[in-house]
């Protein structure tokens, strides 16, 4: 097998299906389906299926959710915010991952990480009650090492590092600090003893130094590879995207 081929395990791609969604909640048909956006994406090299379930159901609803869970081959990362209504849920539908995050009804998109510090109580009950429900626990957090830390001491074996300063950052220094800081933290992650992934806001030009980072072990890619679809059609986003980061990982410097 080539170390090219879409599926290989050097870094894995979480394929973010929300803004399938999003597409099809706009005019209320039942098209894009998510349901064929996630087995396609499959077929296509995605090594896992994220999706966000938020509270106003603004993309993903919950009978999205229902129908691609039976029908996966490979994972469902399930996003959720720390709500009762939403660990009761995952704990019914039983994803192999659930990743906690931030939600503020209004904002455009997740704009940082958990506070796990501050709500470490609530965050760690939710963290016990997901794991004794079989699932693994990922924490959606900013590279602050408090937050890493306290990430660790709730008993979540998985970070996920939110990538969406790196991706804003508008000049080439203020963007070299931040992937700093992203590397730090995972790091940070690595060494008490973590699973660290990353993700948000990444797009085919911004993810290359990102993906070379050797200790990532997995990145949750949505809403850029929706919109390259457009262009070149879903499975051949899914593609071009694996292939950039399998390449940046082996250090493969393309034209
Ligand atoms: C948690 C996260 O970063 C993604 O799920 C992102 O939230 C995509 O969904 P939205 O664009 O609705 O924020
Ligand atoms: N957790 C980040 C994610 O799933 C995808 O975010 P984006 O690529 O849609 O910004």
């Amino acid at each position: 097998m080539s170390l090219l081929h879409p599926t290989s395990p050097v870094i894995d791609l979480g394929v973010n299906i929300d803004h399938v969604a999003t597409l099809r909640n706009a005019r209320g048909t039942v098209y894009p389906d998510p349901v064929q956006a996630a087995l396609l994406a499959e077929e296509a090299g995605a090594d896992a299926i994220t999706l966000h379930l938020r509270e106003d159901r603004r993309h993903i609803k919950d009978a999205d959710v229902e129908a691609i869970r039976p029908q996966l081959r490979t994972r469902m990362n399930l996003e959720a915010a720390v709500t009762p209504e939403m660990i009761d849920f995952a704990c019914r539908i039983k994803p192999q991952d659930v990743c906690l995050v931030p939600e503020r009804r209004n904002e455009v998109t997740t704009e940082g990480g958990l506070d796990v510090a501050r709500q470490f109580p609530t965050i760690q009950a939710a963290v016990r009650q997901l794991q004794a429900a079989g699932i693994r626990v990922s924490l959606f957090i900013d590279a602050d090492p408090v937050q890493i830390k306290a990430s660790a001491e709730t008993g979540a074996p998985v970070i996920e590092i939110h990538t969406g300063r790196y991706a804003d950052a508008r000049t080439e220094s203020e963007q070299q600090h931040e992937l700093a800081r992203v590397h730090a933290g995972i790091l940070e992650g690595i060494g008490l003893g973590l699973k660290v992934n990353a993700g948000h806001g990444l797009h085919y030009t911004n993810v290359q130094a990102i993906a070379a980072i050797p200790e990532i072990a997995e990145l949750n890619i949505g809403h850029a590879i929706v919109a390259q679809a457009v262009f070149i059609g879903w499975q051949n986003a899914i593609k071009e995207m694996k292939a950039i980061m399998v390449a940046a990982r082996l250090g493969i410097h393309k034209k």
